[in-house]
């Protein structure tokens, strides 16, 4: 029976699995369908993630992280043939991206020229110039400022990148002095670069919420587009200023990211300042109208002669000059200028906050309160104006012209006496550190070959002291004879008359220097005048007329606190720092674009070196004998001798000493583009300064 069954079973079989068939179809199915649906999710769910979000249009501002190949491809591998410029903290290159080069899946980088600054990380001014850069090129768009793109590094190499737009025609540094472009030979291109900057700045002031202060406007730092259009670069001693007297410094040590995609933790911290200590200036800073704009009393001369030419172009007699309106206290501030920076200055407490650290170390309240003097010192040395006891840079160029005119070593006791003992200090130094290696080499060889020949014998050149010392020599050596055939470039290139007397007279000091020791003439007269600014920052020539080229070649680097000769007088000792300081460098780069020269210049014959070699002084000078057009570069062609007044004149204002008394940015840029009223003499520059006892001197009158 069990076989009968089994046999017809099969059929009973086949009946049992058409059974089975539908429900698996139905089970297949629902799983087919369950996937299709998991797939609709995930697609949707993706398709979301990379549709534009708020968030991503932001990722899509720079600046963006560029692959570092791409970067070293575009560059040839940073070839020197590439390299536009050598900054304090590392060279820039041009590079040429390929042709839509992506910088993301959804980010395409329409612009292939690029200029590359690769900074090899180590310093700590270094990379908080690197994160200051993109901090503010994140807060910033404007036409007049030059844009960061983004930025690269390359951990293996210890290398930060930042990515720049690329500005065909470089440095305004450059162009004036080096390269002495044809372009800039044209008023009307010198006013338009004036103009840029001072909408730049009017930006950085008066349109970014919170503002920006600069802390670094000279003429290294304004670029150049293909039609010699200026922006402003370098934003690596920039800070933000929240309300008044409240800066927000970035320590990017501590917290917070910076921008999208930068892998470090910084934040901005903000520090609410205590009450500064303005006793005295309360008064000051209440402003009042005149002309149509917010002006401070200190600010302008009230003269019954209103027009420009009466005022600055003509060189008027004593009795012509209409007395100036002046208020006491202007004349008292005027009287005792030593008085206004000392209640200008800060307390000790708000040095620091003001200060960038260098190398990683905050000074304690004593090594401050000194650092404050000597930057009040160094404003001092490098004014004229006002003759003090001690210490005017008068004695120090006539000094130093007169040690240059005699071909003589300057003597260590003619520069002021801080230096002076560090000079000394130094040679004492140098001079144990020689003895010290006599004693070595008397040591190792006999006292006949020490008396006979000074050299040391070839056989101990093997050690590493003397390998190094060897590389050094060789390096200087080269670096010497680089810097001489730039500036023959320069001789050919030069389409200044003066400068042709003023390179070979170089060239001859030079040669002359070489044989008298380490230190340059120049390199002792700047210890005089900087002080310890100088020291921080040798190799700046911004505002240095012993020409280094700067064209591929050394560039400046900022000390702590900005550029010698560029910083507002109350940077440099440690008080408030605000956008008034940017309008003093301002004031400084007009003075040095019209007169085509640097702030400290050495050129023509030398009586008058020394009225000339400080141009703020120079511009006092002619400004009170009312000449002032002479001041214009003879290289200019189609001068429009009313804008070039009225350049100066602004510049003179931006120059005051008071920060108060300075106009704003905007106020400048309305000045310059005729906006606002042409502006008076301020009471500073003025062809009739006033007395030190007007009063006094009325009485006698009578
Ligand atoms: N975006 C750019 N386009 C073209 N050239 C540039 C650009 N950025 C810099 N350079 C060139 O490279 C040089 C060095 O620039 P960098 O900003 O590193 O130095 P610096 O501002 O002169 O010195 P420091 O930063 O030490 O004050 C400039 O003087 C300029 O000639």
């Amino acid at each position: 029976m069990p076989s009968r069954h089994l046999l017809s079973s099969p059929s009973a079989a086949h009946h049992g699995t058409n059974h089975l068939l539908p429900p698996l179809a139905g089970g297949l199915t629902a799983a087919f369908s369950c996937l299709l649906l998991l797939v609709l999710c995930l697609r949707r769910i993706s398709k979301k993630r990379t549709a534009p979000s708020a968030s991503d249009t932001d990722s899509k501002k720079p600046p963006h992280r560029f692959s570092y190949s791409a970067l070293r491809r575009a560059t040839s591998n940073f070839s020197p043939s590439n390299r536009l410029g050598q900054g304090g903290f590392g060279a820039v290159y041009r590079g040429e991206l390929k042709p839509g080069y992506r910088l993301s899946r959804d980010i395409v980088f329409t612009s292939s020229r690029v200029a590359v600054k690769v900074m090899d990380s180590g310093s700590l001014q270094g990379e908080r110039e690197f994160q200051n850069e993109l901090l503010f090129s994140s807060k910033i768009d404007c036409k007049y400022i030059v844009s960061v793109m983004g930025f690269s590094s390359n951990p293996r190499k210890r290398r930060m990148l930042l990515i720049y737009e690329l500005m065909e025609n470089g440095s305004l540094q450059d162009c004036l002095f080096h390269k002495k472009s044809e372009e800039l030979r044209n008023w009307d291109k010198r006013f338009l670069i004036a103009m840029n900057i001072a909408r730049g700045l009017e930006y950085l002031h008066h349109y970014c919420d919170p503002p920006v202060i600069h802390g670094d406007i000279k003429p290294s730092n304004i670029l150049l587009d293909g039609g010699f259009n200026a922006k402003i670069a370098d934003f690596g001693l920039a800070r933000f200023k929240v309300e008044d007297n409240n800066i927000v410094e970035v320590d990017f040590k501590k917290e917070g990211s910076v921008t999208n995609g930068v892998e470090d933790n910084g934040s901005v911290m903000e520090e609410t300042e205590s009450a500064i200590t303005t006793s005295g200036f309360e008064e000051v800073n209440n402003v009042h109208h005149l002309g149509g704009m917010e002006r401070s009393p200190e600010s302008v001369i009230v003269r019954v002669e209103a027009s420009p030419e009466a005022v600055v172009g003509v060189e008027l007699s004593p009795e012509a000059e209409s007395a100036p309106v002046v208020s006491p206290r202007t004349v008292a501030a005027m009287a005792s200028p030593s008085d206004g920076l000392e209640k200008t200055s800060v307390s000790e407490g708000n040095f620091d906050r003001f200060s960038v650290e260098s190398g990683g170390e905050r000074s304690g309240l004593k090594k401050k309160k000194k650092k404050s003097v000597s930057g009040k010192d160094w404003w001092w040395k490098q004014d004229t104006a006002v003759d003090r006891e001690s210490g005017t840079v008068k004695d120090y160029v006539m000094e130093w012209i007169g040690n240059e005119i005699k071909k003589e070593r300057p003597r260590s006791d003619w520069i002021g006496a801080s230096s002076s003992s560090q000079t000394v200090g130094k040679m004492e130094k140098k001079k144990k550190k020689k003895r010290r290696q006599l004693d070595w080499w008397v040591s190792l060889d006999d006292e006949r070959n020490v008396k006979k020949d000074k050299r040391r014998p070839a056989r101990e050149w093997w050690k590493e002291e003397y390998c190094e010392e060897l590389e050094r020599k060789k390096k200087k050596k080269k670096k010497k004879q680089t810097q001489g055939s730039m500036s023959d470039d320069c001789y050919t290139a030069n389409w200044w008359p003066r400068d042709a007397e003023f390179y070979a007279d170089r060239k001859k000091k030079r040669s002359r220097s070489r044989s008298r020791g380490s230190l340059g003439s120049m390199d002792w007269w700047l210890e005089g005048i900087s002080g310890e600014l100088w020291r921080a920052r040798k190799n700046s020539y911004d505002s240095i007329s012993w020409e280094i080229p700067k064209s591929g070649g050394i560039s400046s680097t900022p000390s702590m606190r900005g550029t010698v000769c560029y910083i507002a007088p109350e940077y440099g000792g440690g008080a408030e720092v605000s956008e008034k300081c940017d309008v003093y460098s301002f004031g400084v780069l007009l003075l040095v674009l019209i007169a085509g020269r640097r702030p400290l210049q050495v050129t023509g014959s030398p009586m008058s070196e020394f009225q000339r070699a400080n141009l703020l002084s120079w511009a006092r000078h002619l400004a009170r004998a009312g000449k002032l057009l002479d001041l214009v570069d003879q290289n200019i062609l189609s001068l429009n001798k009313e804008q070039a007044l009225l350049c100066i004149t602004v510049a003179l204002l931006c120059l005051q000493k008071s920060p108060s008394s300075r106009p704003s940015m905007k106020e400048v840029v309305g000045m310059l583009s005729g906006d606002l009223a042409a502006p008076q003499l301020p009471v500073e520059f003025s062809p009739s300064p006033p007395s030190r006892f007007p009063f006094k001197s009325r009485k006698k009158v009578r």
